[in-house]
């Protein structure tokens, strides 16, 4: 699997043979086509960067197992189903991650930002920037499924 190297000129944290951190990211699709984006909290590294919400895998969890627990902690939402999309490595400065993609149709509960983000649900071309480096290969892949579909899009 090829790594998207982000800020390529940056020191890397580390060193060559650091570790890398497994991600559990939840892509929400709304009825509508509509998908949802938060904005990292302040302290975070690229904080206000915009992100499918998420965050590391923590030890004997499984993807799944973390993606429901993150979601419940950062947007108070319950999920349903959870449907495995895309995996990508991105090489970071502060890390080299391995982030899982999964599809989510179904939740239950409002939104609620637990970690002071802000949040959006768009559609392609998104409206907000900026979007974090290892984020932005989502929304070609949302491009390319609605061009083979045949849907539209106008916003
Ligand atoms: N949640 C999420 N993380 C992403 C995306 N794209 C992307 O490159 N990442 C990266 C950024 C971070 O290096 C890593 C997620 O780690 P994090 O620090 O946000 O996770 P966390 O919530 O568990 O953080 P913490 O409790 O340790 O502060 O994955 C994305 O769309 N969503």
């Amino acid at each position: 699997m090829t790594v998207l190297v982000a800020d390529g000129d940056r020191p890397r944290e580390g060193g060559p043979d650091r570790k890398e951190v497994e991600v559990a990211v939840g892509v929400l699709v709304r009825g509508d086509g509509a998908f949802l984006l938060t904005s990292r909290p302040p302290g975070k590294v690229y904080a206000g960067y915009w992100e499918f919400p998420g965050g590391k895998v923590e030890p004997g969890e499984t993807v799944e197992q973390a993606l429901r627990r993150e979601l419940i902690e950062e947007i108070g939402v319950v999920i349903g189903a959870v449907h495995p999309w895309q995996v990508t490595r991105v090489d970071y400065p502060h890390a080299l991650v391995r982030l899982n993609f999964c599809k989510v149709f179904d939740w239950q509960g409002e939104l609620h930002m637990h970690e002071g983000q802000s949040f959006a649900w768009q559609t392609l071309p998104v409206q907000v920037k900026p979007v974090l480096p290892g984020t932005v290969p989502v929304l070609a892949w949302f491009a390319t499924e609605r061009v083979f579909t045949g849907a539209t899009h106008d916003s």
